[in-house]
């Protein structure tokens, strides 16, 4: 059977305290359009999955086939407060405890990790960190000039940073 390239993972988060004390309730059963047409997804993390788990379900393995020299992509897409900066990991990444690291931090681990592990062969990593808001780009790494005006832009092969797909999270 053809394998098919592009894989969706849903997740639920917990209720937040807030929206537990104002008696919210969680409201996703099944996603359905329109009137019958329901959507499986290729992964489902309830509200009690952990960032390990997803992490190593869902993108531990593109992180592994990107040392092998393939392109991988992960992005996050979701309402306001669903959890996408949570599960990419894009917060205050350096206070966050061990278990509670998105993915982000975990894929520069295992990047780094597999360099050190392959002395023999040269690697090159660039990192670029962007914040795609409506029509606005924003450098996240360079916030003094991060209001000047981006572009995406592709070389002649139709590259744009593997990295920088690699954890691009949108917003
Ligand atoms: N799986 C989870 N477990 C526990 N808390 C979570 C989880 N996912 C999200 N949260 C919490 O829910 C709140 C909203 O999450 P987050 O900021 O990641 O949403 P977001 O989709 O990035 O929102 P925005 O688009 O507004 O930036 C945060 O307080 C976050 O810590």
């Amino acid at each position: 059977m053809e394998e098919i390239p592009v894989k969706v993972a849903v997740r639920i988060r917990p209720l937040l305290c807030k929206e537990a004390l104002h008696n919210h309730q969680v409201c996703v059963r099944q996603v359905i359009i329109g009137r019958d047409r329901v959507f499986t997804f290729d992964f489902v993390f309830g509200k009690n999955s952990t960032q390990d788990e997803v992490y190593n379900t869902c993108i531990k393995p593109l992180v592994l086939s990107l040392i092998e020299g393939y392109n991988a992509t992960v992005f996050a897409y979701g309402q306001t407060g669903s959890g996408k900066t949570y599960t990419i990991g894009g917060g205050h990444i350096a206070s966050v405890v061990e278990g509670q690291k998105g993915i982000i931090p975990r894929a520069i681990q295992e990047i780094f990790q597999s360099i050190s592990e392959h002395p023999s062969i040269d690697f090159n990593v660039k990192v670029s960190y962007i914040e795609v808001y409506k029509e606005d780009l924003r450098d996240l790494l360079e916030l003094e000039t991060s209001m000047k005006d981006l572009h995406i832009r592709e070389d002649e092969k139709g590259n744009t940073g593997k990295v920088a797909r690699l954890i691009s999270c949108l917003h």
